[in-house]
């Protein structure tokens, strides 16, 4: 044992000691072995279940079946970092409430993560007696390129920005053992190759990945291993399973490439609701723009984000708003939502009126807006919505005050809204499950829910922020195909090719002050 990290002989795993629960994988795991040094991408339909098994987050049966190789007695740590959700926060908009700054943590002091007690406090509280090795501790930061976000505000780094904080501060702790769900979701090509070309160099602690079947096998990985809802379909030196994995992939995309799921729905069906579906071309194009922003500047304490943007999107457009992680997309979608402090400006034009203190508010804007995003998932799964059925979740998306207004609410739906809600439950394959709790879907349905819920109340303005990351190719492609008809504005904000919706035109921000706007040209 001495030799392995990680060793697996024999092992059943359950989810509780009761003796009819039932087992995680339906047989016992053979054997399966991390030696030092190897490299291991767990691939495949259900590779998290399997990396909650190898972290000891399931019974193993018989008890010695799973070990650790670490000293005797000592209790394996272990580390998980999961990127399905961000960094909780109470409302989107909080990250941009100045006052925040005083009470929250620094980067810095989340990486080091020692303190004890509320996460919103900043002064000088309990520590537990971890010892922080500082030399790793600033290796982490210029490795990951944190150094020049060290005391920045936690909360107001941007999802590629706390990406990489989670990573270094599940480092820091030493573990015997770090597992890394989708490190690459939701990072722009460069930042990709930073936390790749890092993982494959280091050495301090073993990691393992989570891939799905579509994402690239890193050139650094020496092991794959790849598990399916039966357990270890094929496991072993990444040369050896190259073919497998190739007829795997083969094999996955012909079965997903089935788009006609049961329904007695066509997409019109769906599309009538919208009132702008029935109006004809000539008319859309007399219609003032949706958005307009005339030389719109942002900046954090002097530093500027955005520097005299200008941007107009006509009514039924489809953008693609590109840039590198922080280069401002979240601020610039939290200048539409107004959730921003500077979205009360009258250099936003909506519908051809100047938005100004006042003249609107808050709600009035987030009634034509509908919306899915990383933060709303993470907000949505930690509050008590987690426990409503995929049904009451679709029926939040009524909520007409903002996009974040999760309250249950169906029983005061309308006959009217009530057959849109179960229209668009049948399209999209939701009905069988509609009873079910929310928090029970898969990540990928759970992604589905979100984005339906953000169509139902017809918004003129649908914003998709990384609505499609961590969604099964299958249901991807659904949606897609149904967004090709979608007569409102649609606002997209995604990194990977398969995960982007067509869109019109798209808007690059490179740096402040520097953006493109151009047409998107299809291959
Ligand atoms: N409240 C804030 N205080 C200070 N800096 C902030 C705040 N909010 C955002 N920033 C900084 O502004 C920059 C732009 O952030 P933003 O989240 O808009 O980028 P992004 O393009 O959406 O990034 P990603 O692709 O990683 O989501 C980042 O450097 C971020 O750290």
């Amino acid at each position: 044992m001495s030799q392995s990290v990680l060793q697996i002989r024999n092992a059943l795993f359950k989810s509780s000691l009761q003796r009819a629960a039932p087992a995680v994988f339906p047989v016992p795991i053979k054997k399966f072995d991390i030696k030092p040094g190897e490299k291991w991408v767990i691939w495949g339909a259900e590779r998290s279940k399997f990396m909650d098994a190898i972290g000891n987050k399931y019974l193993s049966v018989p008890s010695l079946s799973l070990q650790y190789g670490m000293k005797k007695n000592a209790i394996a740590r272990i580390e998980f970092v999961k990127f399905t959700g961000v960094m909780p926060t109470a409302h989107i908009s909080a990250r941009y409430e100045y006052f925040k700054d005083d009470f929250d943590q620094t980067c810095g002091k989340f990486i080091q993560d020692n303190s004890i007690g509320s996460m919103s406090v900043n002064y000088e509280v309990t520590h537990t007696s971890r010892k922080i090795d500082p030399q790793l501790y600033s290796f982490l930061l210029s490795e990951l390129h944190l150094k020049e976000l060290e005391n920045r505000w936690a909360m107001g780094l941007s999802n590629g920005q706390m990406r990489r904080a989670r990573l270094a501060r599940s480092l820091l702790k030493e573990p015997d053992l770090a597992l890394i769900d989708d490190p690459f979701l939701g990072l722009d090509p460069t930042a990709t190759k930073i936390i790749s070309d890092f993982l494959g160099r280091y050495s301090r602690s073993p990691i393992v990945i989570g891939l799905r079947y579509h994402d690239k096998i890193p050139p650094w990985c020496t092991h794959v291993c790849c598990v399916n809802d039966e357990g270890i379909v094929f496991q072993g030196n990444v040369d050896s399973v190259r073919d497998l994995i190739k007829s795997t992939r083969e094999r996955f995309e012909l079965v997903n490439a089935r788009t006609n799921l049961e329904t007695k729905y066509k997409i019109e069906d769906l599309l009538s609701y919208h009132p702008l579906a029935q109006v004809p071309h000539h008319e859309v194009v007399k219609l003032p723009d949706g958005i307009q922003f005339h030389g719109i500047s942002v900046s954090y304490k002097g530093e500027p984000i955005l520097k005299e943007l200008n941007w107009k999107v006509a009514q039924k457009t489809k953008w693609h708003i590109r840039g590198n992680n922080g280069t401002g997309k979240s601020t610039l979608l939290s200048l539409v939502t107004a959730d921003h402090p500077q979205s009360w400006n009258s250099r936003i034009v909506e519908n051809g009126s100047p938005r100004k203190t006042g003249s609107t508010d808050y709600f009035t804007i987030n009634r034509r807006i509908g919306m899915s995003s990383p933060e709303l998932h993470a907000i949505f799964n930690k509050s008590q919505s987690a426990k409503l059925s995929v049904k009451e979740s679709l029926a939040t998306g009524f909520n007409e005050n903002s996009s974040n207004d999760f309250l249950a609410c169906y029983g005061h739906l309308s006959p009217h809204q009530r057959q849109i809600l179960d229209v668009y439950a049948d399209y999209f394959g939701l009905k069988d499950v509609a009873e079910e709790k929310y928090g029970n879907l898969s990540v990928s349905n759970q992604k589905l829910v979100l984005f339906v819920r953000s169509l139902l109340k017809m918004p003129q303005v649908l914003i998709l922020d990384e609505a499609f990351s961590a969604m099964e190719e299958d249901s991807v492609k659904l949606c897609h195909q149904f967004l090709d008809y979608w007569p409102g504005i649609v606002l997209v904000v995604s990194h990977v090719p398969a995960e982007t919706p067509r869109c019109d035109h798209y808007l690059r921000l490179i740096s402040p002050g520097h953006y493109e706007i151009g047409n998107v040209t299809f291959g």
